[in-house]
């Protein structure tokens, strides 16, 4: 097999945090430019019904693992049934459940037997990770540049990009396309997002929400979760692989993209917090006040709702009418203070011309307002009071900025601000922050990159394999 290599974006959830963990509820999750790579090969091995399967992380200490996967008995389609030994390197729970899962559907489904060895290589953008003491290595065509770390993959301080889930995406992606392709037919992307989907909740041994493989997979999009019955079946056995992964699953994954010269900026907080204790105390108070709760839930849930619609009409304006898109967007480039001032001075007319824009603007004060109602009701620090001094510090500094949230669980994790941009704008925006707000937070660099999983050129990775 000739070497391949497929790409997956990273995540920042702007809207339904929470909300997303319910299949009632829509959220918003966009697609970043920051990536998780892996580069691939496989050849005849010499036993044919056994595979080596070696994953080399080479950016982190200890990053190599190998794997003995068999195939000599009949029943090999439940989620744990065929013989996957780990031969040698630290234990990754990530990369093995890819393994079980991909080969479970091949020996539940008989499309094609073991055989092959194979060595897969990841890499990953700088941006999942802080960058304190990394060395830059670039591939030899100028065009990729990783960071190499002293340390190993579970020691070095993370951004909350969804390396887990990128991770999985296109390990699962490259496995199938060693094992399941059959001639030119591409394996359906939908068949990709179920199988790690799969793999990304048998390995941290619960069912998530699943918008940050589904974003790896599909790129920026509106988001509603699957029925968690569906995985669950699998991991505890009542239901094969291939069963459950090529169902139809009845999702929701529209694509919705950020509108022209609407720019996302991240920030990385210093400090961070954890995500599955702000989980569960949300969780407890909605369970425990469920009359408060759902008023709550009910408010930002209309605040998302509109952020999703807002794109949306944003989007369709630029299409309709590019004139009157880039007037109010160079109005709207102009301005800082938007969280607070945006309204002052808009007669009638000026309210109609700019609906779409002013619609975003009020769904992400809206978002953010429920969201301390949440912190406050719930004792979870989702926006807590730093956070609020923060958004709202950067919403007078930077020009443009329409607003800006606490992405995905909140907590001192990150903010995430959309920024408009003038016409001419390209590169890096300049953030002219005050030394106290620079302090507090570090810019990431990274924007929006729509889309999902995609194929590489793996020239972009000589002189790095
Ligand atoms: N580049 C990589 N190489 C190997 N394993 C990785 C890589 N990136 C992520 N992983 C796996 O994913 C784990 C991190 O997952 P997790 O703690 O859920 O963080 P995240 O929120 O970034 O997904 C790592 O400990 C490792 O097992
Ligand atoms: C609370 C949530 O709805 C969103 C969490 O979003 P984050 O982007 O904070 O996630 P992690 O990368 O796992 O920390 C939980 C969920 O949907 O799983």
């Amino acid at each position: 097999m000739v070497l391949q290599a497929f790409s997956a974006p990273g995540k920042a959830l702007l809207a339904g945090g929470y909300l997303v963990l319910d299949p009632e509820y829509n959220s918003y999750v966009t697609a970043l430019s920051s990536r998780m790579h892996c580069v691939f090969d496989s050849h005849p091995s010499e036993n044919e019904l056994k595979s080596i399967v070696s994953i080399l992380s080479p950016q982190f200490a200890y990053g190599k693992w190998v794997y003995e996967v068999g195939s000599n008995s009949d029943s090999k389609d439940r989620i744990d049934s065929v013989d996957v030994h780990q031969i040698e390197g630290p234990s990754n729970p990530f990369v093995e459940s890819v393994i079980r899962v991909i080969t479970a559907y091949v020996g539940g489904s008989d499309i094609q037997k073991f055989g092959d060895d194979i060595l897969i290589t990841i890499f990953l953008d700088p941006e999942y990770h802080t960058r304190d003491g990394a060395q830059a290595q670039t591939s030899s065509n100028g065009k990729r540049q990783f960071l190499y770390h002293q340390e190993d993959i579970t020691s070095v301080p993370k951004t909350g990009l969804g390396s887990s889930a990128g991770l999985v995406t296109v390990l699962t992606a490259a496995l199938a396309q060693i094992y399941i392709k059959k001639s030119d037919i591409d394996i359906p992307l939908d068949l990709i997002h179920n199988l790690a989907q799969i793999a990304h909740c048998y390995a941290q041994g619960k069912i998530g929400s699943g918008f940050d493989v589904a974003a790896a997979v599909y790129g920026s999009i509106k988001y509603r979760r699957f029925d968690p019955e569906l995985i669950a079946d699998v991991i505890d056995g009542a239901k094969s692989v291939a069963e459950t992964a090529n169902r139809e699953w009845n999702f929701g994954h529209q694509v919705v993209l950020l509108p022209p010269r609407v720019r996302l900026v991240m920030g990385d907080i210093k400090g961070g917090s954890n995500t599955p204790k702000l989980v569960s105390l949300v969780l407890n108070w909605k369970n425990s006040k469920p009359s408060e709760s759902d008023v709550v839930y009910e408010k930002l849930n209309n605040a998302n709702e509109l952020l999703i619609a807002s794109l949306q009409a944003l989007n369709a304006l630029h299409e309709e009418n590019p004139e009157l898109y880039d007037e109010m967007m160079d109005y709207f480039s102009q301005l800082t203070q938007l969280q607070t001032h945006w309204y002052l001075g808009f007669n009638d007319n000026l309210k109609e011309r700019y609906l779409a824009m002013l619609g975003l603007i009020s769904a992400i004060r809206s978002i953010r307002s429920q969201m301390r109602t949440m912190t406050r009701l719930s004792a979870a620090s989702i926006e807590p009071i730093p956070q609020t001094f923060l958004l709202n510090q950067l919403a007078a500094q930077v020009p443009g900025c329409i607003g800006g949230v606490v992405p995905g669980a909140g907590g001192y994790d990150a903010v995430a601000l959309l920024v408009v941009t003038s016409k001419e704008a390209s590169g890096p925006l300049a953030l002219p922050l005050e030394p106290e707000v620079e302090h507090r937070v570090s810019m990431l660099q990274l924007r929006e990159e729509a889309q999902g999983l995609k194929p590489e050129d793996v020239k972009n990775y000589t002189g790095l394999l």
